[in-house]
């Protein structure tokens, strides 16, 4: 691919939030499909000089007033680093194995070694700002997202169109070859794992590893790949501070996306736009609880329903609602979900949000209610509440079904003091009501009628309530910090 043609260039300079919607807009209508290189490294220069560097007080001028600001990206700036991309990975391929139209597993190493080679020795691999294609062209620094995405953006520079971004929710990878259901390892994951790239995902798949979604990974279009980099924006400024000009921009461009249906099959990027609607939502769009009702919806309608983060972002936005019964259902769905998989030592993201869960979001609720006195008579307090209890019994079996057959453990003893002390506040009446049927029970019917229209109630009142302004809700961008929560800034090149 050269250079920029007209109608990349008659876009720059970029001096608003609404030149770079435009660009995106326009290069998404782009027949030969969107230039990721161009619009990852004008987001990247975007994201740098929007949260690099402007944690001390008055360091910019316009910190004084409140009237946004926006870095002019020129093109020459751009050009540039583009070119150096194109420079960097054309050097390193012979161009005879150009020849083909679809790529081969030895190329896919190819490049993916040809990225992993420029990268600095050793950085701290879950920072946060390493996902672009800046921060690999001006810092030599990508998070293992930014890896994955690199290596596809860098296969459409050397005029492939197969090989495309496979994610899960904790891990990418990439799929190429004729029907395109070859795939390959191309980054790390996590700390301290042996990196296989260049091999292919099949046998992580068999052996059931929520990291591999059972085959049930989403598999990227370009335009999803732009939905990738876009949710992979991330714009903090500080641990307690954002730049609000870089949230709205990832919003708009979240919307841009919805609208063409880029994100419709992408239920972790529609989680995203639902927290980014909580704290800021829009007017005339649909409210935060649809929008995590639609990443429920698509698992179950294009991923068997084995996504679990559709099912947390939910629990966890109703916990901050105070919805506690509702969100006491969502978390059962979601381990629900967790239960099809066999836990794996590299499964600890999902581990640790079903510990937070269970060891501190449901003792919290049932601290705060054990001294409710709830006003509203008609309403059952939670703890005298059958379907409540189900529920976190059904939350806690599929843990424990999580555990069977697994090669590692899940639960231990603090896992069960919380448990313990949870269900036991619960009022001894709620036992009576319960009637455990265990599968295969030909008598009872699959839900109560209490439990169905619990789910009715659940479902309506998501669509009656509005999503007002609420505490930040728990947010991750692509890659970076998902990369693993770890103390130590291991590198990645030495696993
Ligand atoms: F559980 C909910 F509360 C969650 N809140 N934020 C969550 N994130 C948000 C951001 N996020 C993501 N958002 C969009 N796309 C992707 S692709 C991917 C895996 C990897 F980074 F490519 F390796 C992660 C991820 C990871 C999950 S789950």
């Amino acid at each position: 691919m050269a250079g920029f043609r007209d109608r990349e260039k008659q876009h720059f300079p970029l001096e608003s939030s609404q030149a770079v919607v435009d660009l995106f807009v326009d290069q998404l209508e782009c027949s030969d499909g969107p230039n990721l290189a161009l619009l990852s490294t004008v987001i990247g220069a975007t994201e740098h000089k929007l949260t690099i560097n402007r944690n001390v007080s008055g360091s910019d001028n316009h910190s004084k007033t409140l009237e946004p600001i926006f870095p002019v990206i020129e093109l020459s700036t751009i050009e540039a680093l583009y070119t150096k991309f194109i420079t960097d990975v054309k050097s390193g391929v012979d161009l005879s194995s150009l020849r083909k139209d679809v790529a081969t597993r030895e190329l896919v190493k190819r490049v993916s070694d040809i990225i992993w080679s420029r990268l600095t020795r050793s950085y701290y691999k879950d920072k946060a700002h390493l996902q672009s294609l800046y921060s690999y062209l001006t810092g030599n620094k990508l998070d293992c997202f930014g890896v994955a995405f690199a290596v596809v953006a860098a296969f459409q520079v050397l005029g492939f169109n197969d090989v495309h971004l496979a994610l899960s929710e904790d891990h990418a990878w990439v799929v190429f070859g004729e029907d395109g259901t070859d795939t390959a390892e191309v980054t790390w994951h996590g700390k301290g794992n042996e990196d296989k790239r260049g091999q292919p995902v099949g046998l992580e798949v068999t052996e059931k590893s929520w990291l591999y979604l059972c085959g049930q990974a989403v598999i990227c279009t370009k335009e999803m790949e732009v939905a990738a980099l876009v949710s992979g924006i991330n714009p903090s400024i500080s641990a307690t501070k954002d730049s609000v000009e870089m949230s709205s921009l990832q919003q708009d461009l979240l919307w841009v996306l919805y609208d063409k249906q880029h994100i419709q099959k992408y239920p972790m990027a529609l989680g995203n736009l639902g927290d980014l609607e909580e704290i800021n939502p829009s007017p005339g769009r649909p409210s935060c609880k649809s929008l995590y009702l639609q990443a429920i919806d698509a698992s179950k309608k294009y991923y068997d329903n084995k996504h679990v983060y559709p099912y947390t972002y939910l629990g966890a936005y109703l916990y901050r609602k105070r919805h506690y019964k509702a969100a006491i259902l969502a978390w059962s769905e979601a381990a629900a979900v967790v239960s099809n998989f066999n836990y794996n030592r590299q499964d600890e993201e999902i581990y640790k949000e079903f510990l937070e869960i269970a060891n501190e979001f449901i003792p919290n609720i049932v601290k705060a209610v054990s001294n409710e006195n709830s006003s509203d008579p008609l309403k059952l307090p939670l703890l005298r509440d059958p379907e409540v209890y189900a529920n976190l019994l059904r939350f806690y079996d599929g843990i424990c079904e999580w555990e069977e057959d697994s090669s590692t453990p899940v639960l231990h003893i603090t896992w069960a003091h919380h448990m313990v002390f949870s269900l036991s506040k619960f009022d001894p009446k709620v036992r009576e009501f319960l009637t455990v049927a265990s599968e295969g029970d030909s008598d009872d019917d699959d839900n109560s009628d209490e439990e169905n229209n619990e789910h009715e109630k659940r479902r309506g009142s998501h669509s009656e309530s509005k999503s007002g302004p609420s505490l930040r809700g728990q947010r991750r961008s692509v890659g970076s910090d998902k990369v693993g929560k770890h103390e130590n800034g291991a590198n990645a090149n030495d696993s």
